[in-house]
């Protein structure tokens, strides 16, 4: 039977290179590009035709950052679909990334230097901004618009998969702050919910069927890093990246080697998952990829808090959205 999978963010980057080894290992798929960019998306999909002529490759128009279009996005996937068998939740952004020259020196002369390369804690900040939903465009991107997306075809699913990080660290996220609000560490407080988000998940829909993962592809050389050093730079200290796999495993540096887990995942029976643990993809000092799971640092009564707190933001955003149309229907009347 013909697999229907859609990737979030699979114009580029991991998702992309997901969407190339998925293909390798299953010609008979289908896969659905859901990106916010059509000419990006169609660049995509050209791209895989050319090395799997015979493919099914379908596009949709996603912008995961915006209530609408999530909404949208997903009349559309009831229509075209009876089951979505893989959701990947890949899209991610991490805007106005700056870096700690200071802490990183300093982190480099200390014991928790591999960590450091590792997870980057405590060296990266990012500056973010309300979105026209009124959200965080941080945690709309990464995480709620994600949980929308699921609850909206919560009835075709039975696998989701998060491409989460090693960045995701609890002391970055407040329950109380949950869109992050207040501090500069958006990008690690939206992961650390998701992480949070998955386990909930399977808490509450295992029984129904459904299995959520989370995956870290290490650090990869994307659009995301390219945002954060220019990729002239990251190709002149190459040497020193391959010197530092050597230590940490977690230096994967190629999309193709950072999709491992979410290829890995693909191939495993859910039941033998384990709900608490991220699935690591790590690439050695010799150049082998294999996946790795790693307890994840979450409460499971933490977690609950945070799926019923989203449902609670997804009924106000709901009712805002039908007001707006009601007075934008109103004011078509006059
Ligand atoms: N690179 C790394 O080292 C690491 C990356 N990750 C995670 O991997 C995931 C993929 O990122 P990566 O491949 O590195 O980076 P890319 O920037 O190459 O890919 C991100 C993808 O997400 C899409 N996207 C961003 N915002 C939206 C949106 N609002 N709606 C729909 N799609 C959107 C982008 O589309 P567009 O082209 O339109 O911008 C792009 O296709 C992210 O979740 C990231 O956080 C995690 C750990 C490490
Ligand atoms: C010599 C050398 C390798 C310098 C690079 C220093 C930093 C720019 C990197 C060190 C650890 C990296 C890292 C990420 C970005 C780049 C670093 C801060 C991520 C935050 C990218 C996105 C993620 O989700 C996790 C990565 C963890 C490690």
């Amino acid at each position: 039977m013909e697999r229907v999978v859609l990737i979030t963010g699979a114009n580029s980057g991991i998702g992309l290179a997901l969407c190339e080894r998925l293909l390798t290992e299953d010609s008979q798929l289908r896969l659905c590009l859901a990106c916010r960019n059509m000419q990006r998306a169609e660049a995509a999909r050209s791209a895989l035709l050319t090395s799997h002529s015979n493919a099914h490759v379908d596009l949709l128009q996603l912008d995961v950052g915006s209530v609408q279009s999530v909404l949208s996005a997903a009349q559309e996937v009831k229509a075209r679909y009876n089951r979505i068998d893989f959701l990947y939740l890949n899209a991610g952004i991490m805007p106005n990334p700056q870096l700690d020259l200071n802490a990183f020196f300093k982190g480099l002369f200390s014991r928790n230097v591999v960590r450091m390369f590792a997870t980057a804690e405590g060296i990266l900040t990012q500056q973010d901004r309300l979105n026209s939903d009124g959200l965080q465009e941080v945690f709309a991107t990464n995480l709620f618009g994600h949980f929308l997306l699921i609850r909206e075809l919560e009835p075709l699913l039975s696998r989701l998969v998060w491409t989460s990080s090693s960045n995701a660290r609890r002391s970055a996220f407040s329950m109380e702050d949950m869109q992050h609000r207040e501090g500069r560490e958006s990008y690690s407080s939206s992961k650390y919910a998701s992480d949070m988000l998955s386990l909930a998940l399977n808490r509450q829909k295992n029984s129904q069927g459904l299995f959520s993962s989370v995956i870290c592809p290490g650090l990869v050389m994307t659009n995301l890093t390219y945002g954060i050093l220019p990729s002239f730079f990251w190709t002149l200290i190459m040497p020193v990246m391959w010197l530092i796999r050597i230590f940490t495993n977690t230096f994967t540096l190629t999309p193709h080697n950072g999709a491992e887990a979410l290829h890995w995942l693909f191939l495993q029976n859910p039941e033998s998952l384990d709900p608490r643990a991220k699935y690591h993809s790590l690439t050695s000092g010799l150049g082998t990829n294999y996946t790795q799971p790693r307890q994840m640092d979450i409460d499971e009564g933490a977690s609950d808090v945070l799926y019923s707190k989203l449902l609670e933001l997804e009924k106000e955003v709901r009712r805002k959205l039908s007001e707006e149309n009601a007075d934008e229907e109103i004011s078509a009347v006059k």
